[in-house]
């Protein structure tokens, strides 16, 4: 067989019904004709080509990006594309832009901070791109701790403005994506100063550049902060760099919607929590689990279809070699890295709707769920971002040789998203965010208050730090409700302990600071659980489509018991299940393994990627792998020439010097 016939073969032996699932993975019919549409039309389009982009300079490569953005922007005019539409075609254009800022962050900030009259004013010109923005929040001299941000925005009652300075080095703003080059104006958060008094971090906005020849306005001094890491990659962005020397902006354009300062020069705060400031990173968050989802899919797609032409070893009598999909090593690391990608994809849903749901009940004044949301956003934020960059990492490695070449797609994938481990906070910060919402939860239990939403689970403290897995064979571990209870055992006897040994300090900021390793460990236990549990929650909805639940349902286990296996020490140690029982879930993931093999392709085809968005050899839809790599390699530019460059200068006198030696 030719290894092009080997997909097609792997596509005629799957179980279910893949354009079921396909609809499935995109969340509706709606939204997936929306994406197969549009994700076919980047595809098509010359202006978007992408192979070519790791070879370009970094001048190249931006002016590629400038005008890709433009392109972009002047196709959702003519095909006058709704905003959906529209947020699909950028993401299919698969290149960090200022834009995912503009859009991304510039305008959620002035919608989740700003007074209705500031929405109105800035939010039209915003959504014509008549002006572009970035979000201004990290400083060089600090990033994690927002309250420790420098640069000041000092109120001068006489002439009604604020003055936007940067007293030290460290109070330049640092990192902002579009800020370097393109952005006209910033939402800039720096410390609000009215007659002497420190009010703390607030949101401003603030004009950089001129609209009519782009040079910055004065007292403004910007630009881009240098080559990030990997070529290609995310230096298609311009992160920036920003000084203040005491620029004016009028009153009126501080985001007022949290607190206001009024004409006098007097600080008022609504009923609204300061925490609203920070509203903008919930909202990212949320997004970024989702995005975590799609990363993790597509490096998955790329190692599964590879996987399955790929053949070494186990020849007989001249016959085939062992596809290296069949090779059990290559399951126990793939088959959970596709179960991933679906989990996080249905968490995703889940938070997204966890997010509407909390941003209605502000809009109501009911603030009751917003430290939930918090901890939500940042715990899933963390966890699927370290597992997702750790698994296009993992995804390389399962192409072995051929996973390095830049034409794998897998490098320059994983160089644009392990930054996502840091943006939008550090990973472990935001956990350490997460183990105070469940610490005081636990402080909380038995005070009448009984937990609610994705702690609900810590109202069954007692049960769940006494009760003893019931699993006696294998098969038990299907049952969702024995995956449920021993996640969650596990979740409140970590966070139980922590809590317990927090007791013991006299002061406890010093507990916490001692004890963070732990309190990290219990946060991504309980971000699991959510996870887990939002992925069977999914499973009780009514899924049409031939064997399209059932395949849920074993990528479910797998996902599931994938984590157990992992967490081995977490699930024995706290007792949650025996040393017996954890070999017996290893047993089941096994068969699990081997229930999905015939399936796995055509669970990647789920994904419903093009050849143009995946970006890569190995992951090609017609498994034309060989050939492919071949003819690519002598698209390279040093094939340009026989003899290279430089062989006159370099090569050849070394080559010569044995006759310049023999001479001597
Ligand atoms: C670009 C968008 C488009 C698409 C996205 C897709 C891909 C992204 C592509 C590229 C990336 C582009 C952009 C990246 C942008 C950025 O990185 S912007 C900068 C982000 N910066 C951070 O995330 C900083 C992290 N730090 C913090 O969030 C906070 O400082 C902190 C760690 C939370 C600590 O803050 P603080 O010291 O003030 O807080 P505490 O004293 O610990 O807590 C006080 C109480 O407030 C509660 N809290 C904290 N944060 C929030 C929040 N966000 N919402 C609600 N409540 C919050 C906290 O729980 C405490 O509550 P309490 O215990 O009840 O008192
Ligand atoms: C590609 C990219 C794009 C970005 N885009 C933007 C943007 O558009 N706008 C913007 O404002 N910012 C942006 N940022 C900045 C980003 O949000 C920050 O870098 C991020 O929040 C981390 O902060 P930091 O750099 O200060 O890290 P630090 O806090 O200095 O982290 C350094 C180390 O210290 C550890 N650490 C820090 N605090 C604690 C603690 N309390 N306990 C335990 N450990 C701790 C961290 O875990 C980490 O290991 C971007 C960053 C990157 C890389």
């Amino acid at each position: 067989m030719e290894a092009v016939d080997y997909l097609a073969e792997e596509r005629r032996k799957a179980e279910f019904d893949v354009e079921e699932m396909k609809i499935v993975w995109a969340g509706s019919r709606h939204a997936y004709e929306i994406s197969d549409r549009v994700s076919r039309l980047v595809a098509s389009d010359p202006v978007f080509r992408k192979d070519n982009r790791t070879m370009l300079s970094r001048k190249d490569l931006f002016k590629d990006t400038l005008r890709k953005a433009a392109h972009a922007w002047k196709r959702i005019i003519e095909l006058r594309l709704s905003e959906e539409e529209a947020k699909t075609l950028r993401f299919y254009v698969d290149q960090p832009a200022y834009t995912d800022l503009h859009w991304g962050m510039f305008i959620p900030a002035i919608k989740g901070q700003g007074t209705e009259e500031q929405q109105q004013k800035w939010l039209p010109m915003a959504y014509k791109m008549q002006i572009i923005g970035c979000y201004a929040q990290t400083e060089l001299g600090h990033g994690s701790n927002v309250q420790g941000l420098e640069t000041t925005a000092k109120f001068d009652p006489q002439t009604d403005e604020f003055v936007i300075h940067s007293p030290t080095l460290t109070s330049s703003k640092w990192w902002p994506g579009g800020l370097g080059k393109v952005s006209t104006h910033a939402v800039v958060y720096a410390r609000l100063i009215i007659d002497g008094q420190d009010h703390g971090v607030h949101g401003f906005i603030v004009q950089l550049r001129s609209l009519d020849d782009h040079s910055p306005l004065p007292g403004i001094t910007v630009g881009d902060v240098g080559m990030k890491f990997g070529s290609g990659a995310y230096n298609s962005m311009d992160n920036g760099v920003l000084r203040f020397d005491h620029v004016r902006i009028p009153r009126n354009q501080m985001l007022m919607r949290v607190s206001q300062v009024t004409r006098e020069g007097k600080y008022m705060q609504s009923d609204v929590p300061r925490q609203l400031v920070y509203g903008t990173m919930v909202y990212v968050r949320q997004t970024i689990v989702s995005d975590a989802s799609r990363a993790l899919s597509r490096a998955v797609c790329i190692a599964t279809r590879y996987s399955a032409v790929r053949r070494q070893f186990g020849s007989q009598n001249g016959g085939p070699e062992t596809q290296v999909i069949n090779y059990k090593t290559q399951q126990s690391r793939l088959f959970p890295l596709l179960a991933s990608a679906y989990a996080f994809k249905f968490v995703g849903e889940w938070l997204k709707w966890l997010y509407a749901d909390v941003t209605q009940r502000l809009e109501a004044n009911d603030f009751s769920t917003l430290p939930e949301a918090h901890a939500c956003t940042a715990g899933l934020k963390s966890v699927t971002t370290s597992a997702t960059a750790d698994a296009i990492e993992e995804c390389r490695k399962l192409c072995g040789g051929h996973g390095y070449l830049s034409s794998s797609g897998l490098p320059e994938l994983f160089a644009v998203y392990i930054p996502a481990c840091t943006y939008e906070g550090d990973n472990i910060v935001l956990l350490l965010q997460v183990a105070r919402f469940l610490m005081k939860t636990v402080s909380q239990l038995g005070s009448g208050k009984n937990p609610v939403g994705t702690t609900a689970y810590m109202g069954r403290v007692e049960h769940l730090t006494q009760c003893n897995c019931e699993v006696q064979r294998a098969e038990d571990w299907l049952k969702p409700s024995v995956i449920l209870e021993a996640f969650e055992a596990r979740a409140a006897r970590m966070s139980v302990a922590c809590a317990k040994s927090l007791s013991k300090f006299s002061n406890p900021e010093e507990g916490f600071a001692e004890l963070s390793a732990d309190l990290v460990e219990a946060a991504v236990a309980h971000c699991q659980l959510i996870i887990v549990s939002k992925f069977i929650e999914k499973l009780q909805q009514d899924i049409p489509g031939k064997g399209v639940k059932r395949q849920l349902e074993t990528l479910c286990n797998i996902y599931a018991l994938y984590l157990l296996h992992k967490h081995l020490g977490d699930f024995i140690s706290t007792g949650s299940i025996s040393p017996k029982q954890g070999a017996l879930a290893n047993e089941q993931l096994r068969l699990l393994y081997s229930q999905v093999r015939p399936s796995v392709i055509a669970l990647v085809d789920a994904f419903n990627y093009t050849d143009h968005y995946l970006g890569s050899i190995l992951g090609c839809y017609d498994g034309n792998v060989y050939q492919k790599l071949y003819d690519e390699a002598w698209k390279d530019p040093l094939n340009e020439t026989v003899v290279p460059d430089g062989y006159h200068e370099y090569i050849r006198p070394i080559l010569k010097q044995h006759i310049r030696n023999a001479r001597l």
